[in-house]
């Protein structure tokens, strides 16, 4: 069990300190962004809630990733997270889309199961990153849905969001990405869900180079952005933290990004470097190599102050370029 690191502000360190049950390995601290020092604290470090980020390399044995995940849970539950993130693909990352088709399940089947049963031993959310759905139409269309399933602490589904964008390119270097071979565009964004981090907008990996998106969510109420990924070997160290710290500064949300890692079979391989970053845009945890999960504090508080001295949305001017399609209800 590999545990990242976390890049606390000032004010966390002293529970980083006073918090002896989480290990930190000995890691290159990366130098976090100057925050500005004027915003005060209400709350200490113990009583934010905290959220677990997990990182793994998934492959076609859908059982031996559910043990991978299940072991990755279990650990965020026993260090007090109250919300685990998965990437997208947590289920399996087949060889080719037939596989994927065949290796699919609908969300009331026998794996989602397993996954509930899980949220409810541990007592704790899932964000379940992208599940490879069988939808309603699956017997007309033989296509499925990349779906974004959050569980609560007793284990029930509370939303379901359908990647909206699908990723169909070609980067030289890179496995070509076609998947709208085997799965179909949701119809729809899901409005923010209330969880006991925060209220979380749903999204998924090639989502997050639509910022029309995630102004959408941030303008329907949404404070922690997700995007669960499985991101390429070339586009991810060109792009990955570029995007996720844009998407939180404009958004002024939280982004918490659980990543595939490593080699999934011969023919595929993705960028990892799972992460949370706060609403100024600092990296405020994020995993090291391989299989692990990294922890992060939610401080909403912070959140508030920051958009009141940076008040971005009341500035904006909807008269010269318009607004962002309907609004999320
Ligand atoms: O394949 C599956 O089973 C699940 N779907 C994915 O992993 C998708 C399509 S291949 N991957 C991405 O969207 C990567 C985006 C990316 O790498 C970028 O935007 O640069």
């Amino acid at each position: 069990m590999r545990l990242g690191f976390i890049i606390r502000p000032p004010h966390q360190f002293l529970s980083l300190l006073l918090c002896p049950g989480l290990r930190i390995p000995p890691l290159s601290v990366l130098c976090a962004q100057p925050r500005p020092r004027t915003m005060a604290v209400s709350s200490s470090s113990w009583e934010l809630p905290l959220v677990a980020v997990c990182q793994v390399t998934s492959t076609p044995d859908k059982q031996q990733n559910f043990k991978t995940c299940a072991e990755l849970v279990r650990e965020a539950a026993r260090l007090g997270a109250c919300l685990a993130f998965l990437p997208e693909a947590f289920d399996f990352i087949a060889r080719d889309p037939a596989e994927t088709l065949r290796l699919s399940e609908p969300l009331d089947g026998n794996l989602l199961g397993e996954y509930t049963q899980l949220a409810r031993e541990c007592g704790l959310w899932l964000s379940l990153g992208g599940f490879h759905e069988r939808g309603q139409d699956w017997e007309q269309t033989q296509k499925i849905y990349n779906c974004h399933v959050l569980l609560n602490s007793k284990g029930s589904v509370v939303a379901t969001y359908r990647k909206t964008h699908l990723c169909d390119v070609e980067i030289p270097g890179q496995e070509p990405m076609r998947e709208s071979n085997s799965t179909l565009p949701g119809p729809s964004l899901e409005s923010p869900v209330s969880t006991p981090a925060g209220k979380v907008g749903l999204a998924i990996c090639y989502d997050m180079r639509f910022p029309e998106l995630s102004l959408a969510l941030a303008q329907a109420g949404a404070e922690i952005l997700t995007y669960p990924s499985a991101f390429g070997s070339i586009t991810g160290p060109a792009h990955w933290e570029v995007l996720l710290r844009a998407r939180a500064i404009e958004t002024q949300c939280y982004v918490v990004a659980a990543a595939q890692y490593g080699c999934h079979h011969e023919k595929r391989a993705s960028y990892g470097h799972s992460m949370v970053v706060d609403p100024w845009g600092t990296v405020v945890a994020r995993c090291s190599e391989g299989p692990g999960l990294c922890l992060a504090r939610i401080d909403l508080n912070y959140l508030r102050q920051l958009r009141q001295h940076l008040p971005v949305f009341q500035h904006r001017r909807p008269d010269l370029y318009g607004n962002l399609g309907h609004p999320l209800s």
